[in-house]
């Protein structure tokens, strides 16, 4: 049975969440199931930071369905310069996301359903989790062959990945999270996964690569609604519960106090790019200037996404100690980040309003920047 968002409102009343949660554990015994209408990555991974933080998981367990528009989810502890290719996501609107949890780069798009099992740290039991949605998906197609991995992935006949996990573990409670892949776009996943930028020396958290397949490749019947309603009913099996599912919007303040701060912070730059842990660049390029190639070498550390320090490389009849030293010291300071070092340079150039050559070679260095963002 499914609760509207309207229904859910009126069942909370103004009460506060915690107070709404007292009362569905009139409805829902052990577990509850909570599935969002929302698709932006960054409200629905604040949904698990509420929940995290304001519900008593120790007296009940909740599952959390959600889905997102094309975004590309990172670990707390990587690197997206190292993970995806953020010109052709900038390109396509394909947003980019860093979860709390460790762990590798996802794909996601309304073709992948997200699974977050919330508990106290006892409960905490990925495997279990992994054989529930096992078991929901060979309700729907019995012969389906699918296999939990030692690192919690699941495959399909053996060797095509179809879920990816993490999870969060705090002093008491924790969460485990999945994907399922059902029916995303599997031409674009391999794209935006696949970093173009080279000259990165860090110690992030890598991904680890697989081939992925859609369920619905191999069965056309595993839908993400098939298949997100056949894991609720297998979670409320597991509670003896009747399969409710309340909707929910994650936008809804009154439900969830709070929640547009922690979307907030999950959408502010200084925590997906900022936190990325530090990293340093070393590349060469060639630039074509008047039928001569110049030689650029570009050293630059990136502490907190910003540029730590920065040394440009290039003969000094090209472009003077003094020029090369300007264009140095401004960077130093500036986000890593395209648009910032484009308005950087736009600036320092006014500077120097009647200098055509200058204009030429510092607009060329900055294309060179920019191309490596
Ligand atoms: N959506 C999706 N599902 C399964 N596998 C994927 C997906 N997207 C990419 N991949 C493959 O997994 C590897 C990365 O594997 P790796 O093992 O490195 O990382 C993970 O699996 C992380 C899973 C995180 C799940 C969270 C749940 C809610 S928010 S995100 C990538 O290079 C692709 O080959």
């Amino acid at each position: 049975m499914l609760f509207s968002p309207l229904t859910m409102k009126r069942m909370c009343g103004q009460l506060l969440w915690h107070k709404a949660a007292a009362r569905f554990g009139t409805l829902a015994r052990e577990g509850l199931i909570l599935q969002s209408t929302s698709n932006n990555v960054y409200e629905n991974l604040a949904v698990e930071d509420w929940i995290h933080d304001h519900m008593d998981l120790e007296q009940k367990n909740v599952l959390f369905l959600w889905r997102n528009s094309p975004s590309v989810v990172i670990g707390r502890h990587q690197n997206p310069w190292k993970e995806c290719n953020l010109h052709l996501m900038r390109e396509r609107g394909i947003g980019l996301a860093r979860r709390r949890s460790g762990g590798g780069t996802v794909y996601h798009d309304l073709g992948n359903i997200n699974l977050t099992f919330l508990t106290s740290k006892k409960k905490y039991d990925r495997m279990e989790n992994l054989h529930l949605v096992i078991r929901a998906l060979k309700t729907l197609q019995p012969y389906l062959d699918v296999q939990a991995t030692k690192r919690y992935d699941l495959l399909l006949d053996g060797k095509y990945k179809i879920s990816g996990t993490a999870a969060k573990l705090g002093r008491t409670i924790a969460y485990h999270h999945c994907t399922l892949l059902c029916s995303a776009d599997s031409s674009l996943l391999p794209l935006v996964l696949q970093s173009p930028y080279d000259g990165i020396q860090s110690n992030a958290t890598p991904s680890v690569p697989s081939v992925v397949k859609n369920l619905s490749q191999v069965y056309s019947s595993l839908t993400c609604e098939a298949v997100m309603d056949s894991v609720a009913k297998e979670y409320s099996f597991q509670f003896d519960n009747k399969p409710n599912v309340y909707v929910v919007d994650p936008g809804d303040e009154t439900l969830f106090p709070g929640i547009t701060q922690k979307k907030n912070e999950l959408c502010n730059w200084d925590w997906i790019y900022g936190k990325t842990p530090k990293f340093d660049v070393q590349k060469t390029f060639q630039i074509l200037y008047k039928d001569t190639v110049v030689n650029v070498n570009i050293n630059m550390a990136i502490k907190n996404g910003y540029i730590e320090s920065c040394s440009l490389g290039l003969p000094s009849d090209w472009l003077s100690e003094q020029q090369c030293n300007e264009l140095q010291n401004s960077l130093v300071g500036s986000k890593y980040c395209p648009s910032e070092i484009v308005f950087l340079v736009t600036t320092l150039l006014r500077t120097y309003p009647d200098d055509k050559d200058i204009l030429i070679k510092w607009n060329m260095i900055c294309e060179k920047l920019v191309s490596i963002m």
